[in-house]
């Protein structure tokens, strides 16, 4: 045990299926403390964030649609550790949130995907300029850091991949960061993958796919009854080899969302991937 005072955490996008499971992980860490829970959803203002979680007693943190007055009120406490904010909110939200937060000096940890490269380099230099952690993970469990390291390892003997994605159908980005972050992981082995054998006709447009770095294709698959799931397929003569990992609880994701709430208030600048804090 420590006497240091616990991390004060804003969750943003409290109310939706991610922030409820944040909320209830950080009531359950003792070294983290839940100050604020934003969400816009005018149907969970002023609820209790941990009731709205699940939780049996509340834990007197309401809904807010508030997020600058609630960064600068954590900014404002200068005792103790820097504030964090989790962000799990939408695409077109997520942007403006992290520099709204940086702005203010609280750390972003940042789960929501759908950013655009640009907008993830123009968070970069804010956060170098500001010297200001922030932790930009396209996903949270350590299942998928271990199949992207399967892939990494596979893709020096294989010429051929292709990656599906698939999720349930309430979520707005495709393809899934994932798969983005997986594309790019393999693009960067210095290689192309699946020379052209024969000239191919889409009769359909989008038939084959995405095409994401060094020409691997992203597949995505939207359907109720799916939470989140990949696929990382490899071909070569007379072979297949077929990564795959599955969720079926979003609880899979806390130990990375908690891991890195620790680790972001180390850090002067921003990190994109959690096999970068293992
Ligand atoms: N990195 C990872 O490991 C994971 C990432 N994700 C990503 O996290 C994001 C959220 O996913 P999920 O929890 O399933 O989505 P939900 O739609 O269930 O939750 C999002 C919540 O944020 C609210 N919200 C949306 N925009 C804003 C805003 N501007 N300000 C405040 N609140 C806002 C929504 O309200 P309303 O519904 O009223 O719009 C909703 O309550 C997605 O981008 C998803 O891809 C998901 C799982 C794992
Ligand atoms: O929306 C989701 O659910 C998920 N989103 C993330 C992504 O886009 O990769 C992470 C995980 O796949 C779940």
């Amino acid at each position: 045990m420590t006497n240091q005072a616990p991390i004060p955490v804003i969750v943003n996008g409290a109310a939706g299926k991610m922030g409820r499971e944040v909320v209830k992980a950080i009531a359950q860490a003792p070294d983290l403390n839940l100050v604020g829970a934003i969400d816009h959803s005018p149907e969970h203002q002023d609820k209790d964030a941990g009731e709205l979680a699940g939780l049996s007693e509340p834990l007197e943190v309401p809904i807010t649609n508030q997020l600058e007055p609630m960064l600068g009120y954590v900014a404002g406490d200068r005792q103790g550790p820097p504030g964090v904010m989790v962000d799990f909110t939408h695409p077109d939200s997520v942007y403006d949130n992290v520099r709204s937060a940086i702005a203010y000096g609280i750390r972003p940890v940042v789960g929501t995907t759908g950013l655009s490269p640009a907008q993830l380099q123009d968070l970069a230099d804010f956060a170098d300029k500001a010297s200001t952690g922030c932790l930009v993970i396209p996903n949270f469990s350590i299942g998928m850091v271990l199949l992207q390291q399967a892939a990494i390892a596979a893709s020096q003997y294989f010429d051929h991949v292709e990656i599906i994605e698939l999720h349930h159908n309430q979520k707005a980005d495709a393809p899934s960061g994932t798969a983005i972050q997986t594309a790019q992981l393999l693009g960067e082995m210095g290689k192309t993958f699946n020379p052209a054998v024969v000239q191919e006709t889409e009769k359909i447009a989008g038939a084959r796919g995405s095409l994401a770095e060094e020409g691997i294709r992203i597949h995505s698959v939207r359907l109720p009854g799916l939470i989140a799931h990949q696929e990382v397929i490899f071909g070569a003569a007379g072979q297949i080899y077929t990564l795959r990992h599955d969720t079926s609880d979003r609880a899979c994701y806390m130990p990375g969302v908690l891991l890195a709430i620790r680790k972001v208030i180390q850090l002067k600048s921003l990190v994109y991937g959690l096999e970068k804090l293992l």
